[in-house]
């Protein structure tokens, strides 16, 4: 059973009537689905990768039991699993917003737990899935459905995931909270981004909330409004966004080389080593 804050639940009228428990903070952002459009509950606790600041979302129809993980990242699988069987939901899909160049996606671990898990990527992302999307494809999750946006310029095969019904956009790495994905490899193209986010994010109504793949300072959420009026780089002209781009400088992710062929097998790869260390220390303790 999720927990909600006081707070979040004085807020939240369509959860008054649920007996949820109190919580503290965590590590989890949960998005369950009571049942469709009616009653999805967003807790303020996520699931987070301290080492690569990624965010993890875990999105489940509660009346279904089907539950899909967004941006998994390898190394905290265990942990994923744990939440996903705590809360008796069932993993059918591990989508990802674009091929990471930072993390190794958590794809293919949780399918050797969980073989009827499919992994997802947009299919402009060059990568190997069980699923390859393309823009305005749906994942359905029990009665959730997440509508496909592509979102390139960080890189090609980018995309945002749109849970209407409760008024989210998974941003992966387009639009991050004051701030959005780095332009300088993998095909990044600052015109692209400044374009496909303005098409596809900033068009959304005001008060969906902008849900990233990472966060380096601290942030947790933001909504469109906020990201249409006061994020410092994308509400620069085209030009000076381009240029600012330009002018970032930043230091190569730490994983890369390792991060780029495995994901490029979206889910489908070869478990490293280490990996494959984890799944049968993470096997034997699941006996
Ligand atoms: N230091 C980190 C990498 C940080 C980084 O480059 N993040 C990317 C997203 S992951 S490819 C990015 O787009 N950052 C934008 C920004 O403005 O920071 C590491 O070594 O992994």
């Amino acid at each position: 059973m999720p927990n909600v804050c006081k707070k979040q639940r004085e807020k939240w009228r369509h959860i008054k009537d649920l007996d949820i428990p109190q919580c503290s903070h965590g590590q989890v952002e949960l998005l369950l689905g009571a049942n469709v459009s009616e009653a999805v509950i967003q807790q303020e606790v996520r699931l987070f990768d301290g080492d690569t600041y990624t965010y993890t979302y875990l999105v489940g129809d509660r009346s279904t039991g089907e539950a899909a993980l967004i941006d998994p990242v390898i190394d905290q699988v265990t942990r994923d699993l744990q939440v996903v069987s705590d809360l008796g939901l069932t993993l059918k899909y591990a989508v990802n917003t674009h091929m990471h160049a930072d993390h190794v996606t958590g794809s293919g671990l949780l399918k050797q737990h969980v073989p009827s898990c499919r992994s997802v990527i947009a299919a402009a992302s060059g990568a190997r899935a069980d699923v390859r999307l393309s823009a305005g494809d749906i994942v359905t999750v029990g009665g959730l459905q997440l509508e496909t946006r592509a979102t390139p310029g960080h890189t090609n095969g980018c995309v945002s995931y749109v849970l209407h019904a409760a008024g989210l956009v998974f941003t992966g790495d387009a639009v991050l909270i004051r701030g959005c994905g780095r332009t300088d490899f993998q095909e990044g193209d600052s015109g692209t981004l400044y374009d496909s986010v303005h098409r596809e994010i900033f068009s959304l109504p005001d008060h969906f909330t902008v849900l990233p793949a990472h966060d380096y300072r601290g942030f947790t959420s933001s909504s469109v409004a906020e990201e249409k009026t006061l994020n410092p780089r994308l509400t620069l002209s085209r030009e000076q966004f381009i240029k600012f781009m330009e002018d970032l400088k930043l230091d190569y992710p730490k994983y890369i080389d390792e991060a780029l062929p495995a994901n490029r097998a979206c889910g489908l790869q070869e478990l490293s080593s280490n990996h494959r260390a984890l799944f049968e220390k993470l096997s034997a303790a699941r006996a």
